[in-house]
């Protein structure tokens, strides 16, 4: 039986604003053999239907927003079945205060119940001095993702865990995280296709994020080296993952 495929997006499908190679035949080669699949993704800046229309524009088509999963959802599933209708001070992009707003939260500068930071290339000195300042008088500290940088044209980017980290250092907290590879991500990826995680494979660039989590879920996993990760990278890491390819292009689900 083929199995479900559970995709990383950056790295894997797009490196900044640029397709890899064979990620659009890969795409329609799920679509076309009617593979169960889903895109699982740290970015919390965009929405599913951002994600939808930038894989559009690259040239995929035929996907629905239903196809995405980010870590902006699965923070705002995880603080709703926490607290109903919470109060969160946002450090983060569009997709990730939408997110909060879907279920119920409201956005607040006193007394909130959480500071959720994720990565924004619009972070400000401010914005970095209120989150220290809230956490420091009570508000719990979410992370919608660890990565510490993204490459993109031209070199890395600073990203989420960078963030985090100068928070983490000035209030001498430790952030709690959702994002791959935290199981919360990954079980909502299974519970949605409906699959046992045996029954499903986990396609990724990081070592860190997702071949841990997708292992640790008991997924097969599949490393690429498309993104961050090199062949000489991953000799640094206790555990490796089930296949490499050197991107997308080259995966034929059936073979997994
Ligand atoms: O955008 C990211 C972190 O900022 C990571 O995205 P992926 O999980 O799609 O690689
Ligand atoms: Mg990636």
């Amino acid at each position: 039986m083929t199995k479900s495929i559970i995709s990383d997006m950056d790295g894997v499908i797009y490196r900044g604003k640029a397709l890899i190679p064979g990620a659009n035949d890969f795409v329609q080669r799920l679509l076309k053999g009617n593979v169960p699949f889903l895109f699982l993704t740290n970015n919390a800046e965009q929405t599913p239907l951002d994600l939808k229309l930038k894989l559009e524009h690259l040239g995929i088509k035929g996907l629905s927003e239903d196809n995405f999963i980010t870590s902006a959802m699965a923070t705002a599933m995880f603080l709703k079945s926490q607290k109903e209708n919470a109060t969160v001070y946002v450090v983060g992009g569009g997709g990730l205060i939408n997110e909060l707003y879907n279920v119920g939260f409201s956005i607040s500068e006193s007394n909130p119940d959480y500071v959720v930071v994720g990565k924004t290339t619009s972070l400000s000195y401010e914005q970095l001095k209120k989150a220290v300042r809230l956490i420091d008088g009570g508000a719990k500290f979410i992370g919608t993702n660890p990565d510490m940088i993204d490459p993109v044209e031209g070199g890395n980017e600073p990203a989420a865990g960078t963030i985090l980290a100068a928070i983490a250092a000035a209030t001498g907290k430790t952030p709690y995280i959702v994002g791959k590879p935290n199981a919360l991500m990954m079980t909502l990826a299974t519970r949605k296709l409906g699959v046992h995680p045996d029954d499903a494979v986990m396609i990724g660039d990081r070592m860190d994020t997702d071949i841990v989590g997708g292992m640790e879920a008991g997924m097969t996993t599949a490393l690429v080296l498309s993104g961050v990760s090199t062949k000489e990278s991953i000799k640094a890491f206790p555990y490796k993952p089930d296949h490499i390819f050197n991107n997308v292009g080259e995966i034929d689900p059936a073979a997994l």
